[in-house]
């Protein structure tokens, strides 16, 4: 980005009026949805959501900016010819009451995502090793932004969380998101795949939690451009039939989870059944269920370790 001079540093209202208007014209045109432009000023200027819903901004003699209008309109028009993500152009994404930090290292964590941290506080409400489970060794596999992490820790808040990723990058990431939420003394972070950088931590997880790729590598070319052309691969892609991931997460759990303790993962729709045989033919899960998002659409299953004495 270009150094700001003092005048960059502030637009009229009816400057960014006047740019609001043209970028909704143009959001219609290209497809892309009308929010995003809204999104991308309040990121930029010192306006609120309703300013902008009523037109008041119009009315301020003096908005102080992040950046340059020049610089915004740079963005926005990346946003239309190249399909980059508004929260990548922004930097950040709200997550639950969060707001993440992101960055192509990391994918953009998901509104449907959210749910997984209600499901797993239900789990352990029903649970009779509540106390026990609630205050043990929690891990987010593939943390990724550190998004379900870090809502594990606002959730149980006596748990250690464990958050491991391959991705070194993203781990970065998911560091100052935990720091940005003040709940860096909560979560440890682990660079490794999967199980490996926990060996020792076999037989002590309260629970495992985690949203892996899961996306059969065929689909990967049919993605949004905004998805395949931008979030990285390797959070996407599950293999031939996308479960390659789930299966070890359900092959190694039992290493690792305390008797009674959760294995709770997000999928792909239409996945459910197929992890669910999984956990069965595993043979040391009790209590399986595939859980809904709040579309109605198979996109969890959960399950409860119950090792065969
Ligand atoms: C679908 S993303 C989920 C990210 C985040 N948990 C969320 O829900 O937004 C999957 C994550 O798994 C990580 N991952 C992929 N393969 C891995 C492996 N073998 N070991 C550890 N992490 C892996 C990716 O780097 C990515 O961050």
């Amino acid at each position: 980005m270009a150094a700001m001079t003092a005048s960059d540093r502030a637009a009229t209202g009816a400057e960014l009026w006047a740019w609001r208007e043209k970028a909704l014209a143009e959001a219609q045109a290209a497809g892309v949805d009308a929010d995003e432009v809204d999104w991308l000023l309040m990121a930029v200027a010192d306006v609120e959501r309703l300013s902008l819903r009523l037109g008041t901004v119009h009315q301020r003699s003096q908005i102080t900016l992040r950046y340059s209008l020049a610089e915004l309109e740079r963005r926005w028009q990346q946003r239309l010819t190249e399909r980059t993500p508004v929260q990548y152009l922004v930097g950040e994404t709200p997550w639950r009451d969060l707001m993440l930090t992101v960055s192509p290292a990391v994918l953009i964590p998901r509104p449907e995502t959210e749910l997984i941290i209600d499901l797993a506080e239900a789990a352990i409400a029903r649970s009779p090793l509540r106390d026990q489970l609630a205050q043990g060794i929690w891990v987010d596999m593939g943390t990724g932004s550190g998004a379900i992490a870090l809502g594990l820790a606002q959730t149980f808040p006596s748990a250690r969380i464990l958050a491991v990723d391959f991705s070194a990058e993203a781990l970065a990431i998911a560091q100052g998101n935990a720091d940005r939420a003040g709940l860096q003394n909560c979560i440890a972070f682990y660079n490794g795949s999967w199980f490996e950088p926990l060996t020792s931590y076999r037989g002590q997880l309260s629970a495992i939690v985690s949203n892996p790729p899961y996306i059969p590598s065929a689909l990967l070319p049919t993605l949004q451009p905004e998805v395949i052309n931008h979030e990285p691969a390797s959070a996407l892609d599950g293999g031939d039939d996308g479960l390659d991931d789930l299966r070890l997460l359900a092959a190694q759990a039992p290493k690792y989870l305390v008797p009674g303790g959760l294995w709770l993962v997000e999928m792909m729709t239409g996945q459910g059944e197929a992890v669910a045989s999984l956990l069965e033919a595993q043979g040391g899960y009790r209590d399986i269920q595939i859980c809904l998002d709040l579309a109605g659409r198979d996109r969890f299953v959960q399950a409860i370790y119950a090792p065969k004495l």
